[in-house]
């Protein structure tokens, strides 16, 4: 039966250890989890979230997450058909949306772990997905998709589970984290530290260290969108006053603080932290003999799509995916977005994104 409307059901999976990485164990790690469609369906595609995302890609607003990010691609006859597929999103290890994170109760005094939590790595928040998938009793992927974090993710899979994986989306995430990078995220995590109302992370109990967050928000913001945008946008335009007073500000300074402030209603400053530091950690060739050699591990199908105006991971680092991966072997394609919009392109030009997508499925013969 074809049904017309979007399905959502949000669940709740509990792992009984995660080993890490760092070879520390988190005890009863729970995933949050969205699912789209059926589980009987023909297959599933796991979609990855980023930074500051959740698990809810699509469908009206739910109670105490974010507005949905990928509705316009993701439902019944959509790019990422939920009449053909189960679709499903886990929030990740870290984050604020209900999965473990620097907000659950630690074992130790049942208070917040806090800076207590440990460092996680990206390949931690797909072994916990790849956890919670066997426990809900999903062992094959016709489709692991995501942008930015959310594509580390989907390379991490393909890299760490081939066997599971049949093809693999990666938009906007480069094989591993560049400098430059890991100097923005660095800057924004100093803002958060240096709000005296961070105080080593132990904040649970007064004030949240807001102003740190929306300075890291700030700075972020300017790293997600492009000079192109903000001067078709604002060019010099005043918002309001005298800037030679202090009173004053350009658009493009209330633009920031605008973006700043919101996120500070729905993010927590400490996994913002540990989410960040978990991106510039982010290299799949760690380990594994470097980027060739572990692109060389994955068995199915890979596109990687870049966006022109990236400035936070350039297209030139998502094309690199495409031809290494070529040269270990691997079938691998590139697109692009074409798009003044930056990094956030991905969830913004979301027509070309639509055609990208039906393109590679066609290629791979999805349907
Ligand atoms: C994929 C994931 O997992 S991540 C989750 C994605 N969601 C987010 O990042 C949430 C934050 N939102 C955004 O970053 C963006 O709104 C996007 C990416 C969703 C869409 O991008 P755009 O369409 O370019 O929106 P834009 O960046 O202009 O933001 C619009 C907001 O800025 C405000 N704004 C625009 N110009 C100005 C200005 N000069 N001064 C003050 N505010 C301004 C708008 O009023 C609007 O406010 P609202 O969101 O409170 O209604
Ligand atoms: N703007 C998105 C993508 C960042 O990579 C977010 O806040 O998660």
């Amino acid at each position: 039966m074809v049904s017309k409307f979007l399905e959502e059901t949000i669940g709740m999976v509990e792992i009984p250890e995660l080993h890490l990485e760092s070879g520390r164990v988190l005890k009863k790690v729970r995933q949050a989890y969205a699912v789209y469609g059926s589980l009987d369906a023909r297959g599933v595609v796991l979609v990855c979230h980023a930074l500051t995302g959740s698990h809810h890609v699509a469908g009206p607003d739910v109670p105490g997450l974010p507005e949905a990010w990928w509705d316009p691609l993701v439902g019944p006859g959509k790019a990422i058909d939920t009449e053909r597929f189960c679709v499903l999103c886990f929030n990740v290890l870290g984050s604020p949306y209900g999965s473990t994170s620097p907000l659950s109760p630690c074992d130790d005094d049942g208070r917040p772990y806090g800076m207590r939590f440990p460092v996680f790595s990206v390949r931690d928040m797909v072994k916990a997905q790849h956890e919670a998938l066997k426990i809900i009793g999903i062992e094959k992927l016709e489709c692991v998709i995501g942008g930015s974090l959310g594509g580390m993710q989907a390379l991490e899979w393909a890299v760490m589970f081939p066997e599971a994986v049949k093809r693999s989306v990666v938009i906007a995430a480069p094989a591993f984290t560049y400098p430059q990078a890991i100097a923005f995220n660095e800057v924004q995590r100093q803002a958060i530290m240096a709000d005296p109302q961070w105080r080593g992370g132990d904040y649970y109990d007064s004030a949240p260290p807001e102003r740190g967050l929306a300075i890291a928000r700030m700075l972020a913001m300017i790293t997600y969108r492009s000079e192109e945008t903000f001067v078709k946008r604002y060019m010099r335009e005043l918002a309001f006053g005298a800037p030679w007073d202090w009173d004053g500000k350009f658009k493009i300074e209330t633009y920031i603080h605008h973006h700043g402030e919101k996120l500070v209603q729905r993010f927590d400053a400490n996994c913002y932290l540990y989410l960040t530091r978990a991106m510039d950690l982010h290299d799949i060739g760690e380990g594994r003999g470097g980027v060739k050699k572990a692109l060389s591990m994955i068995g199915g199908q890979l596109l990687a799509v870049g966006i022109s105006s990236d400035l936070l991971f350039p297209n030139w680092q998502v094309e690199g995916i495409v031809s290494e991966a070529r040269e270990a072997g691997v079938e691998a394609f590139y697109d692009e977005i074409e798009s003044d919009n930056g990094h956030d392109a991905f969830l913004i030009d979301l027509d070309q994104l639509d055609d990208i997508l039906r393109g590679f499925w066609k290629r791979t013969m999805l349907y």
